[in-house]
């Protein structure tokens, strides 16, 4: 066990949980540590944010979705049985597309030239901020190198994602003039997606976390994965809401635009 991602609550742990129990503590994880929760994302959705903020949101965000189906490769490579993998790798095609101009990093990328960037400088990545990198790339690590079930389970944050992606687009649409339902497409998919991978995931979860020890895993994983979508949101916020210092060689607004 991990000491380094205590989850309140341990004493859930004494015991098995029912199937409905652990679900009913890894939603109360996401209840209390998911990134809709953060500061950056309520400014974000509440039309609080200059043009250019938005446009730090979006270069960084898209170190995440580049890296997703890394990590989601980095999954399948571990999983022991042609169903299994079957089903996984239907992430990878959903982000990298089956073809050029296809799939979510291709519509990420139409999101930030929305925005105003160049797409090279986006995919160049050299403007992020390096806790963006650092967060991206634990998750990388973690699903490499811990146990499988806790590889699947840090995937859990997609049960919460459709709430949020739900409220982002309302929002965004309704209070800044320079965002179009056509810019936040990437969006439109994942309300299906997300929902399918989560289902799995939780399923998946629940046969395989057989004793508390494995429960707690489970939750350790998710509460881990909170983090990663957290700390790039501080990051975000400490750079360019306040106080506003940014890093040496990260994004400056004004570079990278079309
Ligand atoms: O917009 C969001 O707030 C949000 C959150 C998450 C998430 O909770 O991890 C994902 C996504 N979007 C997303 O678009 C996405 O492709 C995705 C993949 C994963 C994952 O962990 O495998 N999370 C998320």
């Amino acid at each position: 066990m991990n000491a380094s991602f205590p989850t309140p609550g341990a004493d859930a742990t004494q015991r098995l949980l029912s199937h409905e129990e652990l679900e009913a503590a890894l939603r109360d994880i996401g209840a209390r540590r998911y990134h809709n929760l953060h500061p950056f994302h309520r400014l974000l959705h509440d039309g609080k944010l200059s043009k250019d903020q938005v446009r730090a949101w979006a270069l960084n965000r898209y170190y995440y979705q580049a890296m997703i189906p890394v990590k989601d490769a980095a999954v399948l490579a571990r999983l022991p049985d042609a169903s299994l993998r079957r089903i996984w790798r239907q992430r990878i095609v959903d982000h990298d597309g089956d073809h050029e101009g296809d799939g979510g990093i291709e519509r990420w990328l139409k999101l930030a030239e929305g925005v105003g960037f160049a797409r090279d400088y986006v995919l160049s990545t050299k403007g992020i901020l390096s806790a963006t990198r650092f967060s991206v790339d634990a998750y990388v690590h973690f699903v490499s190198e811990r146990s499988l079930l806790e590889a699947i389970a840090s995937s859990l944050t997609e049960m919460f994602s459709p709430t949020i992606i739900s409220e982002r687009v309302a929002g965004m649409l309704k209070n800044y003039d320079f965002i179009t339902k056509e810019t936040l497409a990437y969006f439109d998919k994942r309300l299906t997606q997300a929902p399918r991978d989560a289902d799995f995931a939780l399923d998946y979860v629940k046969h395989h976390a057989t004793t508390p020890e494995l429960q707690r895993a489970a939750m350790d994983a998710l509460t881990f994965k909170c983090n990663v979508l957290w700390t790039q949101l501080d990051a975000l916020y400490f750079a360019y809401v306040a106080p506003g210092l940014v890093p040496p060689d990260a994004w400056q607004p004004g570079e990278g635009l079309a």
